[in-house]
């Protein structure tokens, strides 16, 4: 990866005049404590960033396929570049062309500020000081976009702009004019020192924003990148003492939001005393995953799939998240949290009711969140025995060793939080019923990876049985969707081996990313900012489906610290607990993750 150098950035930022111009507007309480609503106004004028044009069936012409094979078992599906001609699909309810349709006066003219609250954090330069330069890169941003660092840190707009610098790189299919893009990219940087709850520092962070929109028709995009318990001080200063005064204001915040159902509600709550509820962006990141997002493009644009999705052909549906690391130093946060919080509550639960709704009425934003939100109500809440909860060990390996989780400093001595977890969840509706939707993650595992595993039911009366063995449960389909690394979609079926005989074998039809897309897949924060941007809200999170998220989670959780459940211990490094085994056994199913041919 091309970094600029620093040297130069500095010499750079440093002729770069910083922003104390004062404004004439009036300021602070005296502003309406709700901020104004005017969604969608600001209409970025390229059409590749738009939402719209992410879903555009890519229809490869013959010239742009190459033949590539990936093995003799594997049937690649070959690679098609993305400026091949396109046939646009209708998508969504949200107008953010320039091209068509009716125009907004102020279109052309219009300021976007994106301020990034506790922007010395470790997200905010892990990625959203990156995934805005990629967005700046591809010409996704607006013409007058301006990005203000807030954080108590004392620090110019020179040492910000260096420290931005610092966490840029250049997509490895895109070099060209990287670095002069970084510069015109932190010429638009600036920063201002303050306390979180400090309305005078928010009323002097909205005199700058002003000096800056020199009058024109100014939107507001405040990323909450602090921790939660000052997500609401945040909240109160920036919408009482910076909201835009003539156009939009909205609000990215972070997870976690709440521990359980009541401090979920109480945040909630507190949010909507200065925010409406289409103000609000929460996040999940995994929903801006590009793998995640084909989910829907998957099922609903392919006939072949849709009659198959429910009880009567699948058997089971697994989600599986896994990291090789530990806490590392890290544990404060997290042992707050635990796994279950930290992942299957949102990330692999976001994915679960995104696989399993019904089709909804349009791709509109509450179409799909009013689809997903039934899907979670209608499931049972967990209990203690659907769960198997663990924590590691310390290892040792090829003369390496690896921690414990409680030998991690900034974990509590006898912590009882879990490293692992694997769940059995229900869907008791007429598509779902019976059918074992399994979770499992973990950290400091064997393996990175996040994926989807889909196992097909038995053929009835099949004829080939006899050439299949006895592991029959081997033999039947499944359909993967890795959403990372490496990305792919791959159905494994059973085929004839070639020959006189008649052998039987388990191949792949493989639509691997990699071999098929010469383009980098983008970043999921960079999807989500640029959705927050266009007012789009389908991949963020509604206040309803939160509270159905959390209300299937709590019971156990609270009854898990009550009773001081202990996790099973697993090795560092390791594939995880032996009770995930069994409990994917006691409903007939055996992780797809493990087996020699994944
Ligand atoms: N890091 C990650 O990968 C992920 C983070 N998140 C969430 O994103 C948010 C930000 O995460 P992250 O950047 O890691 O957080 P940090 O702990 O790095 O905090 C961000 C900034 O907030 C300020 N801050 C930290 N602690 C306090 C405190 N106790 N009181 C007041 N200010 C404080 C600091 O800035 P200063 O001292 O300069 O004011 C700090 O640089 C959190 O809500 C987190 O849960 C979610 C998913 C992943
Ligand atoms: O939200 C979180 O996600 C990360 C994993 O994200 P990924 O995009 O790298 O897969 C996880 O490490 C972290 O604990 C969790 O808070």
């Amino acid at each position: 990866m091309e970094t600029i150098p620093s040297s130069r950035i500095r010499s750079f930022a440093a002729a770069i005049p910083s922003s104390t111009s004062p404004s004439s507007s009036i300021f602070g309480l005296k502003r309406a404590t709700r901020v104004p609503l005017t969604p969608r106004k600001f209409l970025p004028a390229k059409l590749s960033c738009h939402p719209k044009s992410r879903v555009n069936a890519l229809m490869g012409s013959e010239d742009d396929r190459i033949s590539s094979s990936s093995g003799p078992r594997a049937t690649t599906i070959s690679p098609v570049e993305e400026d091949s001609p396109l046939q646009a699909l209708q998508y969504g309810s949200l107008s953010f062309t320039a091209s068509k349709g009716t125009k907004d006066p102020n279109e052309n003219d219009a300021t976007v500020s994106i301020i990034v609250v506790g922007a010395s954090g470790d997200l905010a330069k892990k990625k959203i000081f990156p995934a805005l330069f990629a967005l700046f890169y591809e010409d996704c941003l607006p013409e007058h976009f301006t990005v203000y660092g807030y954080a108590r840190s004392k620090m110019t707009d020179a040492e910000f702009r260096n420290m931005v610098s610092e966490t840029l790189t250049c997509r490895i299919d895109k070099r060209v004019n990287c670095v002069e893009k970084m510069d015109q990219f932190l010429t638009r940087c600036f920063y201002h020192s303050g306390q979180y709850d400090s309305m005078q520092s928010f009323v002097e962070l909205d005199k700058k924003m002003k000096h800056h929109e020199d009058g024109r028709f100014s939107n507001r995009l405040f990323y909450l990148s602090i921790p939660p318990n000052i997500f609401i001080d945040a909240v109160r200063c920036a919408s009482m003492s910076a909201s835009s005064g003539n156009g939009w204001t909205r609000v990215i915040v972070e997870k976690p939001f709440g521990r359980d159902s009541e401090s979920s509600a109480a945040l909630t709550k507190s949010l909507k005393l200065y925010l409406e509820e289409d103000q609000i962006f929460r996040i999940d990141h995994y929903l801006g995953k590009e793998l995640v997002e084909n989910l829907s493009v998957l099922r609903f644009s392919n006939l072949i799939f849709e009659p198959l999705w429910s009880r009567q052909y699948i058997r089971n549906v697994q989600m599986i998240f896994s990291e090789d690391f530990g806490t590392e130093g890290h544990g404060g946060y997290f042992d707050n949290y635990g796994i279950i919080r930290d992942i299957m509550q949102n990330h692999l639960l976001q994915i679960l009711a995104l696989f399993a709704m019904e089709t909804p009425v349009s791709l509109d934003a509450e179409d799909i969140r009013n689809e997903k939100v039934k899907v979670l109500r209608s499931m049972r809440p967990l209990t203690l025995d659907d769960v198997v909860i663990g924590q590691y060990k310390s290892h040792t390996k090829g003369g390496m060793s690896f921690p414990a989780y409680t030998d991690d400093k900034t974990v509590p001595k006898g912590s009882l939080t879990p490293t692992f977890a694997a769940a059995a969840l229900f869907i008791d509706n007429s598509r779902w019923d019976g059918v074992p939707f399994l979770m499992k993650a973990g950290k400091a595992l064997h393996n990175k990876k996040a994926e989807i595993r889909v196992q097909f039911r038995h053929v009835p009366g099949n004829l080939y049985n006899r050439n299949l063995g006895t592991d029959l449960d081997r033999a039947t389909n499944e359909l993967v969707i890795r959403v990372q690394p490496d990305e792919a979609i791959y159905l494994k079926i059973n085929n004839k081996v070639p020959g006189l005989g008649m052998r039987l074998d388990r191949s792949k039809l493989n639509l691997h990313y990699a071999a098929r897309y010469s383009k980098e897949i983008p970043d999921a924060y960079e999807r989500l900012l640029l959705d927050a941007i266009g007012g789009e809200r389908r991949l963020f999170i509604r206040s309803d489906e939160l509270d159905a998220a959390w209300t299937l989670f709590t019971p156990l959780l609270k009854e898990l610290e009550e009773k001081k459940i202990t996790p099973e211990c697993y090795p560092y490094g390791s594939r995880g607990p032996v009770g995930a085994h069994y409990l994917a056994a006691r409903y007939n199913v055996r992780w797809g993750d493990l087996g020699a041919d994944q």
